[in-house]
């Protein structure tokens, strides 16, 4: 490969610091089917959305209740996704992190330094309106008022992932609300094993230091919402074994509670929830 081809490749994706993805691992032969952090020793589970528990994957009878995921099947129609994934194609995808292409449409935030302003923002895809005011018949999701849609895009042939994380909560409140669209995925969720399982401290030292993961199933067309503890002490993330044709997904964002009535932030609030729920942006 020539410094050109490497300078080609590099230049096509928005990997920073830590983070990579094929097109620029694959020039310095370090790609790989696999993320990095995938390698640690980890308990594998898997969610049960009726259940709502946590099911060991290896077999063993284990498991446990795993509060803070709600899941919707056929949140979308064939057609309603279809519309979706044109309108979306129609705007520009930004290159983003680890082999990620993003559209977002929401206030400019510096999070480091805790500042929010408008932007340019003129408010979400008007496409979006109908898909909200559904979401919102849901009890869970009552009230539900986004100030932000985040889209994503992701692709095996740039072995696009997102890794482990959990999501601010000085600006964004509790609900995360995320509509799947093109294939199925996976949402890893991960927690140090003796947090997870609460061992007695000093009770099973190899245990203690594994890692426990629970795989929660995205279906095609499904919407995902993360809450409480799955919000907040367990981080998600998208690995790259995931993602195995192109997969879109949009994460709608609530207010946290200082940017609501009554908080220090309300009338900033007020301004950002009038511009977002005027749904005035049209693609093209
Ligand atoms: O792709 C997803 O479903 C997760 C995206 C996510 O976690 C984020 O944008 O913060
Ligand atoms: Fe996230």
């Amino acid at each position: 490969m020539t410094a050109t081809d490497t300078q080609t490749h590099a230049s096509q994706c928005g990997c920073k610091g830590i983070r990579s993805c094929l097109l620029c691992e694959r020039p310095k032969g370090q790609d790989h089917p696999l993320n990095g952090n995938e390698a640690k020793v980890k308990l594998h589970f898997c969610y049960d959305p009726v259940l709502q528990l946590a099911l060991r994957e290896d077999g063993k009878p284990s498991s446990f209740p795993f509060p803070g995921v709600f899941l919707w099947e056929d949140f979308l129609s064939e057609e309603e996704e279809k519309a979706l994934v044109r309108q979306m194609d129609k705007d520009v995808w930004i290159l983003s992190q680890s082999g990620r292409k993003k559209q977002d449409f929401g206030p400019k935030v510096n999070f480091k330094k805790r500042k929010v302003r408008l932007g340019g923002f003129q408010g979400l895809p008007a496409i979006s309106q109908a898909l909200v005011e559904r979401m919102v018949q849901e009890p869970l999701l009552a009230g539900f008022q986004p100030v932000e849609q985040c889209n994503l895009n992701y692709h095996p042939e740039r072995g696009s992932s997102i890794d482990p994380h959990l999501d601010d909560s000085w600006l964004w409140g509790e609900r995360l609300v995320t509509v799947n669209m093109l294939s199925d995925s996976v949402l890893t969720m991960s927690l140090q094993a003796v947090q997870a399982l609460e061992l007695r401290p000093g009770s099973e030292k190899e245990e203690e230091e594994r890692e426990v993961q629970v795989a929660v199933r995205l279906p095609r067309r499904s919407l995902v919402v993360l809450y409480g503890e799955a919000r907040h002490k367990w981080k998600h993330a998208v690995h790259r074994r995931d993602v195995a044709a192109r997969r879109l997904c949009s994460t709608y964002r609530e207010l946290s509670a200082e940017f609501l009535p009554g908080g220090s932030q309300a009338e900033v609030g007020v301004k950002l929830l009038d511009v977002a729920l005027s749904f005035s942006h049209t693609a093209g």
